[in-house]
C-alpha cells in the first residue's frame, strides 16, 4: 500500500483551512479537465453526426472503404457518449504524475513508455519536476492533436498507476483517484510514491489531498452487488490481472484478498488486449447464483459484457438449472470420480429398458425370420464393443442385426456373383429396414437415451446397484438413488448430466428429407429419390455451433470444484487459456487430493503461472484474527492474509438465550442499527430456511444464508449462528466455517446454541485459543 500523506504538500505540512482550499482548488483543477474530456467527446459526436448527416444528403460520397471508415467512427463515437452519459458516474477515476522516462519514447496511447526515471530527472537536492501527468479512466480518449486525455486503465501507459508502490515508484510521484458523479468532480484522494522528493508541476509545489484511495474504497457500505475496484487496484493484484493470458494463471489467497474481483478484471483487461482471440469468448465459471447476481455489475461497469459469460457451475448444462442442495453423503458421492464409472455403466445398462422386446420377428422376401434373446444379448454386446459414445452406436446395432437376419434368411449362398450378391443384399436391407415392426423393435431395444433419461433410471436403488457393483457400497446407491427421485435437480446432478451427455453423444440426427419441390410430388418423382442422410461435412458444422466451449475460462472458487464438476469446467475449455482463482482453506470439497487430480486432467498440460495474494481487504484485523483460529483447525500450519485495516471493534458473542429464533433475530436488528449497509446471517444449510423467517419484517439489508451460500459474498457485519452445527456438518465443516467467519467488512456477531459448549464470555469451544 502507499505511503498516506496527509494535509501536506511535497514541500511539507500546511494547516487545516488552508488544506481545505487546497482540496477545492485541487478538485476544481479536475473538474476542468473532465470538463475538457467531455467536450472533446461531444465534438467528436458533432463530427460524427455532421459526417453522417452529410453522407446521407449527397448519397454517396468517398471510396466505399472511407464510407465504412466514417460510419466506423460514427458508431465508436456514439457509444463512447453513450456510455459517458448513461453508465459511469465515475468515468474519469485516476491520475499519475510522472518525471521523466528513461528513453523519451510514446507509445500508441501517445504516452510515454519508459517505466524507470530518466537519470538527471530528479536533482542533487531532491527536487524534480512533473514531466507527464496522465488521466486514467474506463476508456481512453485523444484531444484533437492526438495527445491522451485519458488512458485506458487497461493500457499500458495506465500499468503505474497500478503498479508504483513506494518501495518501488518507477516514475510516479504522486497517484490520485478522482471520485465523480456524472459530470462533476466531488473529490481527489492521493498517495505519494516518493515522499522523499520535493516535486514541481509548473513550478508549483505538488500537493497530496485525503487518506488514500483503498482506505476510502474499503470503509464504503456494501451493497448486495459488488463494486468494480478499478481505481484502487493493488500491485500484487494488477500483477494478476495483466498476467499474459497463455496458458494457466493460476492465483491463491485467503479471504477478502479480492480474487473474484481480480477474475473480474482480468476478464476485462484480456478483451480489451485480444478481443479477436476472445471472440470464442470467456466463461467465468461461479460456485452459486447468489455470487452470479452479486458480481453480474462488474464487468459491464468496466465497460465489457457482451463476450462474457458469468453462469454458477449448476447452471452450465444448457436447459439444466440446479435449485436443490444434497446432503453432504450424497454429495460425496455424486461428486467423485468413481461416479464416472457407474454412469458409464449406467448409460450402457439403461438401454436395457424394462419393457424391451425380447425377440425381433420380420417377414422378408416372403419368409418369417426371428431373433431370439440370447441372439439379441450378443448382438447388444457386441454393438457395445465399440468406443463411440452410445447413441452413435446404434447404427452399429442396427448393422448388426441386419447381418444377423441375412445370415438366416440363407440368401447369402443365392448368388455367387459378387455385384449380383451385393444388389441382393441391399435390396434385403432396404426391405427389413422399412419394417414397421423393425423400426418399432429398433426403438425399444435400443431407444436413443438422454441424459435425463439415464438419470431418471439410476434413481431405481435395484438397478442403479447392478451398475454400482464393487464401486459404491450399498448405502451410497440407496443415498445416491434416494437423491435423484427428487424433483429438480442438485449442482452434482448438473455434472453428471454433463457427463451423460458426453458417454452418449448427441443422438444422430433424423433422416433429413430433401425439401420437396412440388412438381416432384405430382409427377410421383419424389417416391424415387433417395432420402438424403446428414452429409459428414453438415454433421461437421451442427457439432461446431452445438459445442460450448470459450476461448478463456476462469474459475472462481476453484477450490470447491469436485472431480466430476472439473471434468464437466473442462470440457469447456479443452482449447482455451485458463485463470483458475481459489483458497484451499475454504474448499468445501472432503477429498482435496481427488479434486487436485481431477483439476489437473482438466488443465492439462498447459504450464502454470503461479500468483499468491497476500492482503486481506475485506475483514478487519480483529475479525482476520478470530477467523485465524479456525483456520489453525482446519488447516494447521497455513498462513492467514494479512488484515489491511482495523476499525477496533471486537467480534461480539452472545449465546442462544429464550429461542434461537428471538437471539439471532435481535443480533441481526442491533447490526443493522450498526452499519449503514447489509447484514448477513449464516446458519448451518439445514437452519436455512427457518433462518428466512427469522428476519421476516427487518428489511431488505438483511439476509439469511445457508453456510455453503456465503461462498464469495460479503456484508457490512454478520452474524454466525453455531460455528459447531456449521463444523460438524460436513467433513469440510471446519474450513465451511472458515468461509462463514470471514465475510463481515466491519462487525462480526456470533450466536453460540446448545452444541458450542460457550465459556462464560459466550465465545464458543471452536474459537477459543
Ligand atoms: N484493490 C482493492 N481496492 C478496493 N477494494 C478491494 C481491493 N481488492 C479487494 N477489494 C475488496 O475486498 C473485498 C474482497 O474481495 P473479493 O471478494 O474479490 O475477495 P476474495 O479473495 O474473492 O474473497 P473470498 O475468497 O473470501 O471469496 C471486496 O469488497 C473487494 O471489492
Amino acid at each position: 500500500m502507499a505511503a498516506q500523506v496527509q494535509q501536506e504538500t511535497a514541500f511539507g505540512p500546511v494547516d487545516r483551512s488552508a488544506h481545505d482550499s487546497l482540496r477545492d482548488r485541487e478538485i476544481s483543477v479536475e473538474q476542468e479537465h473532465l470538463d475538457r474530456v467531455y467536450r472533446r467527446l461531444e465534438e467528436k459526436i458533432h463530427e460524427a453526426e455532421f459526417l453522417m448527416n452529410d453522407a446521407v444528403k449527397r448519397g454517396q460520397v468517398g471510396t466505399p472503404g472511407a464510407l465504412a471508415e466514417r460510419d466506423a467512427q460514427v458508431y465508436r463515437a456514439g457509444i463512447h457518449l453513450n456510455r459517458l452519459n448513461n453508465e459511469f458516474e465515475d468515468f474519469l477515476f485516476g491520475r499519475i504524475d510522472l518525471l521523466l522516462g528513461k528513453d523519451g519514447k510514446k507509445g500508441p496511447d501517445g504516452a510515454y513508455t519508459a517505466i524507470e526515471p530518466a537519470e538527471g530527472a530528479v536533482h542533487p537536492d531532491n527536487t524534480a519536476e512533473i514531466a507527464e501527468t496522465l488521466h486514467i479512466g474506463r476508456i481512453g480518449v485523444l484531444d484533437e492533436d492526438y495527445a491522451p486525455l485519458v488512458i485506458d486503465w487497461r493500457a499500458p501507459a495506465a500499468a503505474p498507476f497500478y503498479r508504483s508502490t513506494p518501495v518501488d515508484p518507477g516514475r510516479v510521484v504522486r497517484r490520485r483517484v478522482i471520485r465523480s458523479k456524472g459530470r462533476r468532480v466531488l473529490g481527489v484522494e492521493d498517495d505519494l510514491m516518493r515522499p522523499e522528493l520535493r516535486a514541481t508541476l509548473d513550478g508549483q509545489g505538488l500537493p497530496v489531498i485525503g487518506d488514500g484511495a483503498l482506505m476510502a474504497a474499503l470503509g464504503q457500505a456494501r451493497t448486495h452487488t459488488m463494486r468494480d475496484i478499478v481505481a484502487s487496484i493493488q500491485a500484487e493484484q494488477d500483477l494478476v490481472i495483466r498476467a499474459p493470458a497463455a496458458s494457466v494463471t493460476y492465483v491463491e489467497g485467503g479471504p477478502g484478498t479480492g480474487k473474484t474481483a481480480v477474475a473480474l478484471h482480468r476478464a476485462a483487461y484480456l478483451l480489451y488486449q485480444d478481443r479477436r482471440r476472445y471472440a470464442g469468448g470467456i466463461l467465468i465459471v461461479s460456485p452459486t447464483p447468489l455470487l452470479v447476481a452479486y458480481t453480474e455489475g462488474v464487468l459491464p461497469s468496466l465497460g465489457e459484457e457482451g463476450q462474457v459469460a458469468i453462469r454458477a457451475i449448476g447452471s452450465l448444462v444448457d436447459g439444466a438449472e440446479a435449485t436443490l442442495y444434497d446432503s453432504p453423503s450424497a454429495a460425496r458421492v455424486k461428486g467423485s470420480y468413481r461416479m464416472l464409472k457407474v454412469l458409464r455403466k449406467a448409460a450402457r445398462g439403461a438401454l436395457e429398458r424394462k419393457d424391451a422386446p425380447s425377440r425381433l420377428r420380420v417377414v422378408v422376401f416372403g419368409r418369417r425370420l426371428e431373433l431370439g434373446g440370447e441372439e439379441l444379448g450378443r448382438i447388444r454386446q457386441n454393438a457395445l464393443s465399440g468406443t463411440a459414445p452410445v447413441n452413435l452406436l446404434r447404427p452399429r446395432a442396427r448393422k448388426l442385426l441386419l447381418d444377423a437376419l441375412w445370415a438366416l434368411s440363407g440368401q447369402a449362398t443365392r448368388h455367387t456373383d459378387p455385384e449380383l450378391a451385393a444388389e441382393l443384399r441391399s435390396s434385403f436391407d432396404e426391405d427389413v429396414a422399412s419394417e414397421d415392426s423393425f423400426l418399432e423393435f429398433l426403438d425399444a431395444w435400443w431407444p436413443e437415451l438422454t441424459p435425463a433419461a439415464v438419470l431418471d433410471a439410476m434413481a431405481d436403488e435395484r438397478r442403479l446397484g447392478r451398475w454400482a457393483r464393487r464401486v459404491l457400497t450399498p448405502g451410497e446407491v440407496r443415498r445416491v438413488a434416494r437423491s435423484l427421485k427428487r424433483d429438480g435437480l442438485s449442482v452434482h446432478d448438473v455434472a453428471m448430466l454433463d457427463e451423460l451427455q458426453a458417454i452418449l453423444g448427441l443422438p444422430a440426427r433424423p433422416r433429413k428429407r430433401r425439401d420437396l419441390d412440388p412438381l416432384d410430388q405430382l409427377t410421383g418423382l419424389e417416391e424415387l429419390m433417395p432420402v438424403r442422410e446428414e452429409s459428414q461435412w453438415e454433421r461437421a458444422e451442427r457439432l461446431a455451433q452445438e459445442r460450448t466451449e470459450y476461448a478463456h475460462v476462469i474459475v472462481d472458487e476453484a477450490q470447491d470444484l469436485t472431480p466430476m464438476q472439473w471434468r464437466m469446467v473442462g470440457r469447456r475449455g479443452r482449447h482455451a487459456t485458463w485463470t483458475v482463482v481459489g483458497d484451499p482453506a475454504q474448499s468445501s470439497w472432503s477429498d482435496p487430493d481427488e479434486a487436485a487430480q481431477a483439476r489437473d486432467e482438466a488443465l492439462g498440460t498447459r504450464p502454470r503461472r503461479r500468483f499468491t495474494l497476500t492482503v486481506n481487504y475485506r475483514n478487519p484485523a480483529e475479525i482476520a484474527e478470530l477467523a485465524a483460529k479456525v483456520l489453525a483447525l482446519a488447516m494447521p500450519g497455513s498462513e492467514a492474509p494479512s488484515a489491511v485495516r482495523s476499525t477496533g471493534v471486537e467480534p461480539r458473542f452472545t449465546v442462544v438465550g429464550e429461542s434461537m429464533e428471538r437471539t439471532v433475530r435481535e443480533e441481526a436488528a442491533r447490526l443493522l442499527e450498526r452499519v449503514d449497509g447489509t447484514v448477513g446471517v449464516v446458519v448451518a444449510m439445514n437452519r436455512r430456511e427457518e433462518a428466512a423467517r427469522w428476519l421476516d419484517g427487518l428489511g431488505g439489508r438483511a439476509v439469511a444464508l445457508g453456510s455453503l451460500e456465503a461462498k464469495g459474498l460479503e456484508y457490512d457485519a454478520t452474524v454466525v449462528v453455531s460455528p459447531a452445527e456449521i463444523a460438524d456438518e460436513s467433513p469440510a465443516g471446519l474450513r465451511v466455517l472458515y468461509v462463514a467467519l470471514t465475510r463481515a467488512t466491519q462487525q462480526l456477531t456470533v450466536v453460540s446454541g446448545p452444541h458450542d459448549a460457550p465459556d462464560a464470555s459466550g465465545l464458543p469451544d471452536l474459537l477459543r485459543d
